[in-house]
């Protein structure tokens, strides 16, 4: 299935190539940044894409990290996957953390994370006085197969 996302590219995101997928069974597009900035080690940086998109509503796009960059520099998203909502229509980011021992120069044009459209499942809370039993019951948090 592919949902078309309408895409206003902003003007440091002049003549960069738009998200795609690499290879037919792509589950991701490659989004590349705006702009050339060094990561130092343990640092955040919120990386430019140079441009804004308008997601149809019942959608969302997940921001995933690309993991060539976690393995080979420590490199990746630290609120993975980043949710992008149909209602915003400020510049789409890509924060980055530097987890390696070095400093990480992002260029311009690099592909710096992967983008996952998603169906919204909507939900609403419905308050209640009592939840019915199962054998898990309150276990969680590494609980099962221990004595
Ligand atoms: O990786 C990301 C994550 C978010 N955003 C933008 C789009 C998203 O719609 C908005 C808000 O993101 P989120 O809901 O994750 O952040 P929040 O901390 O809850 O902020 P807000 O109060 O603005 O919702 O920020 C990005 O550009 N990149
Ligand atoms: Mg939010």
């Amino acid at each position: 299935m592919t949902i078309a996302i309408r895409l206003n590219r902003l003007p440091h995101g002049e003549g960069l190539p738009l998200p795609a997928y690499a290879t037919p069974g792509a589950a991701g597009m490659d989004v590349v940044s705006a702009e050339d900035v060094t990561i130092e080690p343990g640092e955040r940086h919120p990386v430019a894409t140079g441009f804004r998109v308008a997601i149809p509503e019942g959608y969302e796009i997940q921001v995933r990290p690309r993991s060539g960059l976690a393995f080979k520099h420590g490199i990746t998203v630290p609120n993975t996957p980043g949710t992008i909502d149909s209602d915003y229509r400020g510049e789409l980011k890509v924060l980055l953390i530097n987890h390696g021992p070095d400093p990480f120069e992002v260029k311009r044009g690099e592909r710096v994370a992967q983008l996952v459209p998603a169906a919204v499942t909507l939900a609403s809370f419905e308050e209640v006085d009592a939840l019915d039993d199962t054998d898990r019951g309150h276990g969680g948090f590494g609980s099962t197969g221990t004595k």
